[in-house]
C-alpha cells in the first residue's frame, strides 16, 4: 500500500470527526451562524499568510528543480487565489480589512502555524511536505464532500463550498499527494516515522481549527 494510503487510514476517525461537526453541517445547509464564520475567515487569511512562506520554505528545500517550481507556484496561488476568496467573503460577510488585521492569532491557529513553520525550517523536504499535505487533502475531501450533499439554493456558504470541490484544485492536491509516495519510497525507517507523525499532528490541527471557529476561541488570559 502507497505511504498516503496507509497514512489516510490511520486519521480515518479525525476524516470522519470532521465530516460530523457543526461547522461542517451547517455550512453545508447554508445555517452556521455569521459569527462563526467570520471567526473562521479572519483566522483562515491568518493562517493561509503563514502557510505560503511554509510552501516557500518548501520550495527551497526542493531537491530538484520541477518541485521547485511546482511549489513555487504553489505559494503563488495561496496567495493569489486565496486572497481573492477572503477578499470577496470579507466584503459579503461584513468584515472589514481594517478588523482583521488587528486580530490576532487563536491559540489553535497559531500552534498549527508555528508548527508547520518549525517543520519547515528542522526538517526534511518529505517530512514537511508531509505535514501540508492534510491541509490540502483534508479541504478537497471534505469540499467534495459538501458539495455533493450541500443545500446550494440561498446558501451563503457556496462560494467558498465551490472553491475546495473544483476539480483543479483536486488535480494539485493528487500531485501533492504522488509528491509524498515518492519521498516515501526513498525515505529511510526513521524518516518515513516523522513523515507519518507530521501527517498526523497537522490531521489533528485541521479538526481544532474549525473546533476553534466553533468554539469562537480567543485567548483565555488578555
Ligand atoms: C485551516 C485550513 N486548512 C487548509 C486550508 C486549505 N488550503 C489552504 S492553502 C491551500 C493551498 C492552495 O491554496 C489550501 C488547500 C485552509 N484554507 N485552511
Amino acid at each position: 500500500m502507497n505511504f498516503s494510503a496507509q497514512v489516510w487510514n490511520k486519521i480515518d476517525n479525525i476524516y470522519n470527526s470532521i465530516l460530523i461537526m457543526p461547522f461542517v453541517q451547517e455550512l453545508k445547509s447554508g445555517l452556521l451562524k455569521r459569527e462563526i464564520f467570520q471567526h473562521y475567515m479572519i483566522q483562515d487569511a491568518i493562517y493561509l499568510g503563514e502557510f505560503a512562506r511554509v510552501l516557500a520554505i518548501i520550495s527551497a528545500k526542493a531537491p530538484e528543480p520541477d518541485l521547485q517550481l511546482q511549489f513555487a507556484n504553489n505559494v503563488r496561488e495561496a496567495i493569489i487565489v486565496e486572497r481573492s476568496l477572503h477578499e470577496n467573503f470579507f466584503a459579503k460577510f461584513g468584515i472589514t480589512i481594517d478588523h482583521a488585521l488587528a486580530t490576532e492569532p487563536s491559540p489553535t491557529c497559531l500552534n498549527y502555524t508555528n508548527f508547520l513553520i518549525a517543520t519547515a525550517y528542522r526538517d526534511s523536504f518529505a517530512v514537511t511536505v508531509a505535514a501540508v499535505l492534510p491541509c490540502f487533502w483534508i479541504y478537497s475531501e471534505v469540499g467534495k464532500h459538501i458539495y455533493q450533499t450541500a443545500k446550494i439554493d440561498n446558501n451563503p456558504y457556496q462560494k467558498w463550498i465551490e472553491t475546495y470541490a473544483d476539480p483543479d484544485f483536486e488535480a494539485s492536491v493528487n500531485y501533492i499527494i504522488q509528491v509524498v509516495d515518492q519521498q516515501a519510497k526513498i525515505a529511510s525507517v526513521q524518516e518515513l516515522k516523522l513523515m507519518e507523525q507530521a501527517f498526523y499532528r497537522a490531521s489533528q490541527f485541521e479538526w481544532m481549527f474549525w473546533h476553534s471557529s466553533e468554539q469562537l476561541e480567543t485567548w483565555s488570559i488578555k
